[in-house]
Protein backbone atom coordinates (compact mmCIF):
# COMPACT_ATOMS: atom_id res chain seq x y z
CA UNK A 1 0.00 0.00 0.00
CA UNK A 2 1.43 3.63 -0.81
CA UNK A 3 2.53 4.85 2.15
CA UNK A 4 2.32 8.78 1.69
CA UNK A 5 4.91 9.24 3.65
CA UNK A 6 5.86 12.92 3.26
CA UNK A 7 9.41 13.51 5.46
CA UNK A 8 10.18 10.16 6.88
CA UNK A 9 12.63 11.96 9.09
CA UNK A 10 9.55 13.74 11.35
CA UNK A 11 7.83 10.71 12.60
CA UNK A 12 8.60 10.81 15.95
CA UNK A 13 9.30 7.54 18.24
CA UNK A 14 8.60 7.33 21.76
CA UNK A 15 12.47 7.00 22.80
CA UNK A 16 13.32 9.98 20.26
CA UNK A 17 10.52 12.00 22.00
CA UNK A 18 11.27 11.16 25.47
CA UNK A 19 15.04 12.65 24.12
CA UNK A 20 13.93 15.43 22.53
CA UNK A 21 11.77 16.40 25.87
CA UNK A 22 14.61 16.25 27.79
CA UNK A 23 16.55 18.53 25.62
CA UNK A 24 13.51 20.82 25.39
CA UNK A 25 12.91 20.91 29.14
CA UNK A 26 17.08 21.51 29.87
CA UNK A 27 16.64 24.75 27.59
CA UNK A 28 13.87 25.99 28.88
CA UNK A 29 14.96 25.82 32.51
CA UNK A 30 18.19 27.17 31.74
CA UNK A 31 16.85 30.22 29.67
CA UNK A 32 14.39 30.97 32.90
CA UNK A 33 17.48 31.54 34.96
CA UNK A 34 18.78 34.09 32.28
CA UNK A 35 15.19 35.86 32.81
CA UNK A 36 13.20 34.72 29.69
CA UNK A 37 9.78 34.18 29.80
CA UNK A 38 7.85 31.61 27.25
CA UNK A 39 5.87 32.70 24.26
CA UNK A 40 4.04 31.38 21.18
CA UNK A 41 3.27 32.88 17.91
CA UNK A 42 0.81 31.63 15.28
CA UNK A 43 1.94 29.20 12.60
CA UNK A 44 -0.22 30.40 9.64
CA UNK A 45 1.23 34.16 8.58
CA UNK A 46 0.24 35.86 5.78
CA UNK A 47 2.97 35.90 2.64
CA UNK A 48 2.66 39.29 2.30
CA UNK A 49 4.56 39.71 5.73
CA UNK A 50 7.35 38.45 5.13
CA UNK A 51 7.63 39.32 1.07
CA UNK A 52 7.70 42.33 1.60
CA UNK A 53 10.31 42.27 4.90
CA UNK A 54 13.67 43.34 3.95
CA UNK A 55 16.39 40.74 5.16
CA UNK A 56 13.60 38.06 5.22
CA UNK A 57 13.46 34.28 4.41
CA UNK A 58 13.98 33.71 0.18
CA UNK A 59 10.71 33.58 -0.81
CA UNK A 60 11.35 29.83 -2.72
CA UNK A 61 12.14 28.72 0.99
CA UNK A 62 8.70 29.56 2.42
CA UNK A 63 5.89 26.95 2.38
CA UNK A 64 2.77 28.47 1.09
CA UNK A 65 -0.74 27.66 2.35
CA UNK A 66 -4.01 28.95 0.43
CA UNK A 67 -6.92 29.66 2.55
CA UNK A 68 -10.73 29.52 1.98
CA UNK A 69 -11.12 33.13 1.35
CA UNK A 70 -7.91 32.78 -1.43
CA UNK A 71 -5.48 34.27 0.89
CA UNK A 72 -1.97 33.21 0.84
CA UNK A 73 -0.51 31.93 3.50
CA UNK A 74 2.66 30.73 4.70
CA UNK A 75 3.61 27.65 7.82
CA UNK A 76 6.22 30.11 10.67
CA UNK A 77 9.25 30.38 8.52
CA UNK A 78 10.75 32.12 11.04
CA UNK A 79 10.22 32.81 14.83
CA UNK A 80 12.34 36.19 15.11
CA UNK A 81 10.05 37.77 12.65
CA UNK A 82 7.21 37.15 14.29
CA UNK A 83 8.49 37.85 18.24
CA UNK A 84 9.53 41.27 16.77
CA UNK A 85 6.65 42.23 15.72
CA UNK A 86 4.30 41.07 18.90
CA UNK A 87 6.79 43.13 20.69
CA UNK A 88 6.82 46.17 18.49
CA UNK A 89 2.86 46.18 17.76
CA UNK A 90 2.30 44.97 21.71
CA UNK A 91 -0.45 46.83 23.73
CA UNK A 92 1.94 46.47 26.25
CA UNK A 93 4.14 49.02 26.94
CA UNK A 94 7.79 47.37 26.34
CA UNK A 95 9.83 47.96 29.38
CA UNK A 96 13.23 48.71 29.61
CA UNK A 97 14.19 44.81 28.54
CA UNK A 98 11.97 41.99 27.02
CA UNK A 99 12.85 38.72 27.02
CA UNK A 100 11.05 36.51 25.64
CA UNK A 101 11.52 32.12 24.96
CA UNK A 102 10.15 29.89 22.36
CA UNK A 103 9.81 26.64 21.49
CA UNK A 104 8.35 26.10 18.24
CA UNK A 105 8.11 24.31 14.99
CA UNK A 106 9.43 26.79 11.85
CA UNK A 107 8.65 25.13 8.50
CA UNK A 108 11.50 26.32 5.53
CA UNK A 109 12.57 24.12 2.41
CA UNK A 110 16.25 24.93 0.86
CA UNK A 111 17.91 22.75 -1.74
CA UNK A 112 20.28 21.57 0.78
CA UNK A 113 17.81 20.19 2.73
CA UNK A 114 14.77 19.15 0.31
CA UNK A 115 13.53 16.24 2.74
CA UNK A 116 13.37 18.19 5.78
CA UNK A 117 10.86 21.16 5.90
CA UNK A 118 9.90 21.01 9.41
CA UNK A 119 12.68 21.54 12.77
CA UNK A 120 12.00 22.88 16.34
CA UNK A 121 13.92 25.54 17.41
CA UNK A 122 14.27 26.68 20.86
CA UNK A 123 15.53 30.42 21.12
CA UNK A 124 15.03 33.21 23.02
CA UNK A 125 15.07 37.02 21.78
CA UNK A 126 16.25 39.76 23.80
CA UNK A 127 14.79 43.39 23.15
CA UNK A 128 15.87 46.54 24.23
CA UNK A 129 19.12 47.18 24.66
CA UNK A 130 22.59 47.53 22.61
CA UNK A 131 25.66 47.30 24.67
CA UNK A 132 28.96 44.76 24.41
CA UNK A 133 27.02 43.66 27.96
CA UNK A 134 23.75 42.33 26.41
CA UNK A 135 25.92 40.89 23.81
CA UNK A 136 28.15 38.81 25.81
CA UNK A 137 25.74 37.87 28.09
CA UNK A 138 23.88 36.12 24.88
CA UNK A 139 26.92 34.24 23.85
CA UNK A 140 27.62 33.21 27.37
CA UNK A 141 23.92 31.84 27.76
CA UNK A 142 24.46 29.95 24.41
CA UNK A 143 27.42 28.21 25.54
CA UNK A 144 25.96 27.42 29.13
CA UNK A 145 22.79 25.71 27.21
CA UNK A 146 25.45 24.00 25.31
CA UNK A 147 27.15 22.92 28.75
CA UNK A 148 24.28 21.89 29.93
CA UNK A 149 23.37 19.54 27.07
CA UNK A 150 26.42 17.78 28.22
CA UNK A 151 28.93 18.68 25.40
CA UNK A 152 32.64 19.31 26.29
CA UNK A 153 33.94 19.54 22.79
CA UNK A 154 32.22 22.90 21.21
CA UNK A 155 32.68 26.49 19.87
CA UNK A 156 30.54 29.33 19.36
CA UNK A 157 31.85 31.32 16.32
CA UNK A 158 31.39 35.05 16.69
CA UNK A 159 31.24 37.45 13.41
CA UNK A 160 29.85 40.66 12.73
CA UNK A 161 27.35 40.72 10.04
CA UNK A 162 28.48 44.60 9.22
CA UNK A 163 32.14 43.75 8.54
CA UNK A 164 31.41 41.25 5.10
CA UNK A 165 28.64 44.21 4.73
CA UNK A 166 30.57 47.09 4.17
CA UNK A 167 33.94 45.85 2.63
CA UNK A 168 31.24 44.36 -0.46
CA UNK A 169 29.13 47.98 -0.01
CA UNK A 170 32.44 49.45 -0.90
CA UNK A 171 32.65 46.90 -4.08
CA UNK A 172 29.57 48.31 -5.49
CA UNK A 173 28.61 44.83 -6.59
CA UNK A 174 24.99 43.64 -7.99
CA UNK A 175 23.39 41.53 -5.61
CA UNK A 176 23.83 38.54 -7.71
CA UNK A 177 27.46 39.22 -7.44
CA UNK A 178 27.03 39.87 -3.23
CA UNK A 179 25.19 36.67 -2.94
CA UNK A 180 28.17 34.88 -5.27
CA UNK A 181 31.01 36.14 -3.31
CA UNK A 182 28.80 35.76 0.01
CA UNK A 183 28.76 31.74 -0.85
CA UNK A 184 32.43 31.55 -1.49
CA UNK A 185 33.53 33.24 1.72
CA UNK A 186 31.47 31.05 3.37
CA UNK A 187 32.36 27.69 1.88
CA UNK A 188 35.80 29.61 2.35
CA UNK A 189 36.36 28.96 -1.58
CA UNK A 190 39.21 30.89 -2.12
CA UNK A 191 40.18 29.66 -5.89
CA UNK A 192 37.37 30.73 -7.08
CA UNK A 193 36.97 33.94 -5.29
CA UNK A 194 40.49 34.52 -6.83
CA UNK A 195 38.91 34.12 -10.39
CA UNK A 196 35.64 36.01 -9.59
CA UNK A 197 37.63 38.61 -7.59
CA UNK A 198 39.84 39.33 -10.67
CA UNK A 199 37.01 39.76 -12.99
CA UNK A 200 35.80 42.50 -11.19
CA UNK A 201 36.38 46.33 -11.48
CA UNK A 202 37.36 46.69 -8.35
CA UNK A 203 40.82 48.32 -6.52
CA UNK A 204 43.36 46.20 -5.84
CA UNK A 205 43.29 47.32 -2.87
CA UNK A 206 39.52 46.32 -1.38
CA UNK A 207 39.84 42.87 -3.88
CA UNK A 208 42.85 41.81 -1.52
CA UNK A 209 40.87 42.84 1.62
CA UNK A 210 37.92 41.07 0.59
CA UNK A 211 40.17 37.46 -0.28
CA UNK A 212 41.68 37.62 3.29
CA UNK A 213 38.06 37.68 4.46
CA UNK A 214 37.67 33.41 4.84
CA UNK A 215 41.35 33.49 6.94
CA UNK A 216 39.92 35.91 9.35
CA UNK A 217 38.99 32.62 11.36
CA UNK A 218 40.67 31.16 15.01
CA UNK A 219 41.99 32.88 18.30
CA UNK A 220 39.82 36.39 18.66
CA UNK A 221 43.52 38.68 19.52
CA UNK A 222 44.86 37.21 16.34
CA UNK A 223 41.47 37.96 13.82
CA UNK A 224 41.24 41.66 15.46
CA UNK A 225 45.21 41.97 14.59
CA UNK A 226 45.28 41.01 11.15
CA UNK A 227 41.23 42.64 10.64
CA UNK A 228 42.69 46.05 11.99
CA UNK A 229 44.46 46.31 8.33
CA UNK A 230 41.71 45.28 6.45
CA UNK A 231 39.28 47.48 7.61
CA UNK A 232 38.54 50.29 4.65
CA UNK A 233 36.48 53.55 6.37
CA UNK A 234 35.11 53.68 10.34
CA UNK A 235 32.29 51.88 10.11
CA UNK A 236 34.56 48.41 9.63
CA UNK A 237 36.54 49.54 12.61
CA UNK A 238 33.43 50.35 14.69
CA UNK A 239 32.46 46.92 14.09
CA UNK A 240 35.95 45.69 15.45
CA UNK A 241 35.69 48.16 18.37
CA UNK A 242 32.89 46.23 19.24
CA UNK A 243 34.08 42.96 19.11
CA UNK A 244 36.78 43.47 21.00
CA UNK A 245 34.42 44.84 23.75
CA UNK A 246 31.80 41.85 23.69
CA UNK A 247 34.95 39.63 23.95
CA UNK A 248 36.40 41.68 27.38
CA UNK A 249 33.24 40.63 28.58
CA UNK A 250 33.08 37.50 27.96
CA UNK A 251 36.34 36.93 29.44
CA UNK A 252 34.71 38.41 32.50
CA UNK A 253 31.95 35.44 32.13
CA UNK A 254 35.47 33.11 31.90
CA UNK A 255 33.94 31.41 28.99
CA UNK A 256 36.97 32.89 26.15
CA UNK A 257 37.85 29.01 25.73
CA UNK A 258 34.36 28.37 24.23
CA UNK A 259 34.92 31.85 21.32
CA UNK A 260 36.88 31.91 17.91
CA UNK A 261 35.97 34.30 15.74
CA UNK A 262 35.17 34.09 11.78
CA UNK A 263 34.75 37.03 10.23
CA UNK A 264 34.02 35.08 7.00
CA UNK A 265 30.41 33.72 9.13
CA UNK A 266 27.15 35.21 7.11
CA UNK A 267 24.23 34.11 9.00
CA UNK A 268 20.86 32.37 6.78
CA UNK A 269 19.03 35.59 7.61
CA UNK A 270 19.70 39.03 6.41
CA UNK A 271 18.43 40.79 9.21
CA UNK A 272 21.18 40.78 11.25
CA UNK A 273 22.92 44.46 12.24
CA UNK A 274 25.56 43.37 14.86
CA UNK A 275 27.92 40.64 16.42
CA UNK A 276 26.36 37.59 14.57
CA UNK A 277 26.97 34.10 15.90
CA UNK A 278 27.03 29.52 15.44
CA UNK A 279 27.34 26.68 17.70
CA UNK A 280 29.16 23.78 16.65
CA UNK A 281 29.55 20.83 18.45
CA UNK A 282 32.45 18.13 17.58
CA UNK A 283 30.22 15.12 16.57
CA UNK A 284 27.73 17.20 14.00
CA UNK A 285 29.02 18.96 10.73
CA UNK A 286 26.46 21.88 10.70
CA UNK A 287 25.32 24.29 13.53
CA UNK A 288 23.18 23.42 16.48
CA UNK A 289 22.49 27.14 17.33
CA UNK A 290 22.88 30.24 15.39
CA UNK A 291 22.11 33.87 15.89
CA UNK A 292 22.98 37.38 16.32
CA UNK A 293 22.32 41.66 16.47
CA UNK A 294 19.24 42.60 14.35
CA UNK A 295 19.21 46.05 15.36
CA UNK A 296 16.61 47.25 12.35
CA UNK A 297 13.93 44.49 12.48
CA UNK A 298 11.62 46.24 14.54
CA UNK A 299 11.46 49.31 11.99
CA UNK A 300 9.37 46.89 10.14
CA UNK A 301 6.82 47.16 12.37
CA UNK A 302 6.90 50.78 13.22
CA UNK A 303 9.48 50.84 16.27
CA UNK A 304 12.76 51.43 17.13
CA UNK A 305 14.09 48.57 19.54
CA UNK A 306 17.54 46.92 19.33
CA UNK A 307 17.45 43.01 19.49
CA UNK A 308 19.47 40.45 19.94
CA UNK A 309 18.50 36.55 20.05
CA UNK A 310 19.61 32.96 19.07
CA UNK A 311 17.79 29.85 18.22
CA UNK A 312 18.66 26.25 18.93
CA UNK A 313 17.89 23.32 16.66
CA UNK A 314 16.47 20.85 18.42
CA UNK A 315 16.40 18.01 15.54
CA UNK A 316 20.61 18.28 15.38
CA UNK A 317 20.80 18.20 19.02
CA UNK A 318 19.28 15.23 19.16
CA UNK A 319 20.95 13.51 16.40
CA UNK A 320 25.12 15.42 17.73
CA UNK A 321 23.59 14.08 21.28
CA UNK A 322 24.51 9.84 22.23
CA UNK A 323 22.16 8.61 24.11
CA UNK A 324 23.74 7.91 27.58
CA UNK A 325 21.34 5.66 29.11
CA UNK A 326 18.04 4.10 28.00
CA UNK A 327 14.99 6.49 28.30
CA UNK A 328 13.28 6.51 31.88
CA UNK A 329 9.91 4.96 31.44
CA UNK A 330 8.73 4.10 34.50
CA UNK A 331 7.34 1.48 36.56
CA UNK A 332 4.25 -0.06 34.08
CA UNK A 333 1.68 -2.11 35.44
CA UNK A 334 -1.45 -4.48 33.60
CA UNK A 335 -4.20 -4.89 35.46
CA UNK A 336 -6.30 -8.10 33.70
CA UNK A 337 -9.70 -9.30 35.41
CA UNK A 338 -12.83 -11.09 34.89
CA UNK A 339 -15.31 -9.22 33.49
CA UNK A 340 -17.46 -10.28 37.29
CA UNK A 341 -14.81 -8.04 38.68
CA UNK A 342 -14.06 -5.22 35.76
CA UNK A 343 -15.64 -2.44 38.57
CA UNK A 344 -12.67 -3.82 41.47
CA UNK A 345 -10.00 -3.66 38.50
CA UNK A 346 -11.30 -0.48 37.13
CA UNK A 347 -11.05 1.32 40.51
CA UNK A 348 -8.00 0.24 41.30
CA UNK A 349 -6.59 1.62 37.93
CA UNK A 350 -7.51 4.79 38.78
CA UNK A 351 -6.37 4.89 42.50
CA UNK A 352 -2.88 3.58 40.73
CA UNK A 353 -2.97 6.57 38.05
CA UNK A 354 -3.48 8.75 40.90
CA UNK A 355 -0.71 7.97 42.49
CA UNK A 356 1.40 8.42 39.73
CA UNK A 357 1.74 4.87 37.94
CA UNK A 358 1.58 4.49 34.34
CA UNK A 359 -1.54 1.05 33.97
CA UNK A 360 -3.26 -0.06 31.59
CA UNK A 361 -6.30 -2.63 31.90
CA UNK A 362 -7.57 -5.52 30.07
CA UNK A 363 -10.62 -8.12 29.80
CA UNK A 364 -9.14 -11.61 30.52
CA UNK A 365 -11.92 -12.37 27.68
CA UNK A 366 -10.75 -10.95 24.82
CA UNK A 367 -7.05 -10.13 25.62
CA UNK A 368 -3.61 -12.36 25.51
CA UNK A 369 -1.80 -12.29 28.93
CA UNK A 370 1.35 -10.47 27.77
CA UNK A 371 3.53 -10.51 31.01
CA UNK A 372 7.01 -10.18 29.61
CA UNK A 373 6.09 -6.42 28.67
CA UNK A 374 5.11 -5.00 31.99
CA UNK A 375 6.78 -4.72 35.32
CA UNK A 376 3.59 -5.71 37.60
CA UNK A 377 0.85 -7.93 36.62
CA UNK A 378 -2.12 -7.60 38.55
CA UNK A 379 -4.90 -10.27 38.45
CA UNK A 380 -8.79 -9.59 39.55
CA UNK A 381 -9.88 -13.30 39.30
CA UNK A 382 -12.67 -14.88 40.45
CA UNK A 383 -10.94 -16.91 43.09
CA UNK A 384 -8.30 -14.64 43.85
CA UNK A 385 -6.22 -11.69 43.54
CA UNK A 386 -2.53 -11.61 42.56
CA UNK A 387 0.11 -9.51 41.72
CA UNK A 388 2.99 -10.79 40.11
CA UNK A 389 6.54 -8.90 39.90
CA UNK A 390 8.98 -11.03 38.06
CA UNK A 391 9.06 -14.38 39.94
CA UNK A 392 7.40 -12.66 43.18
CA UNK A 393 3.85 -13.76 43.43
CA UNK A 394 1.89 -11.89 46.46
CA UNK A 395 -2.36 -12.43 47.20
CA UNK A 396 -3.48 -8.77 48.00
CA UNK A 397 -7.93 -8.54 49.36
CA UNK A 398 -7.31 -4.59 48.70
CA UNK A 399 -6.52 -1.95 46.65
CA UNK A 400 -4.57 -0.37 49.82
CA UNK A 401 -2.58 -3.70 50.01
CA UNK A 402 -2.04 -4.15 46.08
CA UNK A 403 -0.66 -0.02 46.40
CA UNK A 404 1.32 -1.09 49.09
CA UNK A 405 2.61 -3.87 47.99
CA UNK A 406 3.51 -2.11 45.05
CA UNK A 407 5.60 0.34 46.67
CA UNK A 408 7.27 -1.88 48.44
CA UNK A 409 8.19 -3.86 45.49
CA UNK A 410 9.74 -0.69 44.28
CA UNK A 411 11.68 -0.26 47.34
CA UNK A 412 13.65 -3.27 46.68
CA UNK A 413 14.23 -2.56 43.12
N1 LIG B 1 15.76 33.14 13.61
C1 LIG B 1 17.15 32.86 13.35
C2 LIG B 1 17.90 32.60 14.64
C3 LIG B 1 17.83 33.79 15.54
C4 LIG B 1 17.10 33.96 16.66
N2 LIG B 1 17.32 35.21 17.09
C5 LIG B 1 18.16 35.80 16.29
N3 LIG B 1 18.46 34.94 15.33
C6 LIG B 1 17.26 31.65 12.43
O1 LIG B 1 16.32 30.90 12.30
O2 LIG B 1 18.31 31.41 11.86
Amino acid sequence: MQQYLLDSSKDTSVEDFQRRDEIISILKSRFSTYGYKQVRTTAFEYYDLYSTITGTINKDEMIKVVDSSGKVLVLRPDVTIPITRMVATGKRQVPDQSRLFYVQDVFRQTYEQIDRKETTQAGIECFGANTPETDAEILALAIHTLKDLGFDSFKLEVGHAGFFRELVNELNLSSGKTEQLQALIQSKNLAEMESLLAGLPVKKELADAVYEIPMLYGDPDNVLGKADNLAVNETMKQTLTNLREVYKVLEAYGVEDYVVFDLGLINNMNYYTGVIFQGFVASLGKPVLMGGRYDRLAEEFGASIPAIGFACEVDSLLQAITPQTEPETGTEIVIYYDNAKQKYALTAAGSLRTAGYPVITSSLENTEDCKAAFDYQVYFKDGKNLLVNGDTENEFTNEEELLSLIEEGMKNT
